[in-house]
């Protein structure tokens, strides 16, 4: 049976948030987080997304949209099982891991001739050419390469078909619509449809297909093609790092229960009422403090030059999460190994 159409994601973090069972959004948290942020927030630029991160394109051209488009389609689980062996790759002098690993791979391959970022080429790449192209430095592999290498078929093959093998045509068809655009991703390629059931409900979280729009507006600089006048309708991405940074900040609880499982270092399986609960509550929680910076925001009379919106909190919030990864160790992330985040 066709699953029915899912609550969007907005709504379902609203209905999560008020159902859930093992995790809760503390308000004075939420409060206490929008006032850390306050004024860090008054300067956030759309220009940061290339200035502060290296590894990112630095054009807004077709191919810069072709990077992002294939990055974000393998932009998930990089969580190692164990924390001292981890996947790492050594590009321009730095050793990256985790998200930035990927990032640094398909940039070393880039610089060796290899168009990764071309959908002609990852629509038949072979497996071993996957391998070689995510290799790690270290003995430990970038997880779930099979799944990487599946996804890169597929999504290749369809872009072709569909759009020409060119994701600035998809973004197009968007007409300058952040949900139009997202539902023509999660329509088309089927790896971006991060669905669940929660109470006898389906339910929606998109993470990849939203930080793809994201990033899609980040890479045009919020000009031309990029210009989608509903961004703000787009929430946080529900990953593993954002729950634990929020945990860790005080503005989302767990149950004693939850917290002793994700504490041992348990895994939840994609899909399960607790990791559902978890990813819903997270994204419930980043609306609530973009509300609450918002309003701080009017009181002081500030008004930032680009509307402060749940992508650039997230973005915000992630690289606060990397900068600050010593000080976490004691807040556990949950362990769920699937393509979706
Ligand atoms: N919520 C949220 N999740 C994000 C990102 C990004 C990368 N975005 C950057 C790129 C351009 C912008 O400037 C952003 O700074 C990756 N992830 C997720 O994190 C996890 C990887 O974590 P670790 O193992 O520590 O590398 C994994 O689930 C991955 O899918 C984000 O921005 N927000």
């Amino acid at each position: 049976m066709e699953a029915p159409m899912p609550l969007p994601p907005r709504e379902s973090a609203r209905f999560v948030a008020e159902n859930s069972r093992d995790v809760g959004v503390d308000r004075e948290g939420v409060r206490r987080v929008a006032e850390l942020l306050l004024p860090a927030a008054v300067a956030w630029r759309l220009e940061q997304w290339k200035a502060l991160h290296e590894l990112n394109p630095r054009g807004s051209d077709e191919a810069a949209l072709d990077w992002v488009f294939m990055v974000d389609s393998l932009n998930f689980s990089f969580w190692a099982e164990r924390e001292e062996r981890k996947c790492e790759v050594r590009y321009g002098g730095t050793a990256y891991t985790g998200y930035w690993a990927l990032c640094a791979a398909v940039n070393r391959a880039l610089d060796q001739g290899i168009p990764v970022t071309s959908a002609s080429y990852y629509a038949t790449v072979t497996l071993d050419q996957v391998r070689n192209i995510f290799r790690s430095d270290t003995a430990v592999p970038m997880p779930l390469l099979e799944e990487r290498h599946r996804i890169l078929n597929e999504t290749g093959k369809i872009l072709l078909e569909k759009f020409g093998g060119s994701f600035l045509n998809c973004v197009q068809k968007s007409g300058k619509s952040a949900q139009k655009l997202m539902h023509l991703i999660v329509e088309n390629f089927p790896s971006y449809r991060d669905e669940a059931w929660f109470e006898g409900k389906r339910i929606s979280f998109y993470k990849r297909a939203q930080i793809l729009v994201a990033d899609t507006w980040s890479v045009l600089e919020g000009k031309g093609d990029g210009s989608f006048e509903d961004i703000s309708s787009i929430t946080m991405f529900a990953d593993y790092r954002l729950p634990q940074i929020l945990a860790h900040l005080g503005a989302l609880k767990y149950s004693d229960e939850l917290l002793k499982k994700l504490l041992e270092g348990e895994m939840l399986l994609n899909g399960d009422k607790q990791e559902v609960e978890i990813r819903g509550c997270s994204i419930w929680c980043v609306e609530l403090i973009r509300d609450c910076l918002v309003e701080l925001l009017e009181k002081r009379g500030e008004s930032p030059p680009v509307e402060v919106n749940a992508i650039l909190l997230d973005y915000h919030l992630w690289d606060y999460a990397r900068e600050h990864r010593d000080g976490m160790k004691g807040v556990p992330f949950h362990r769920t190994r699937c393509i979706y985040y």
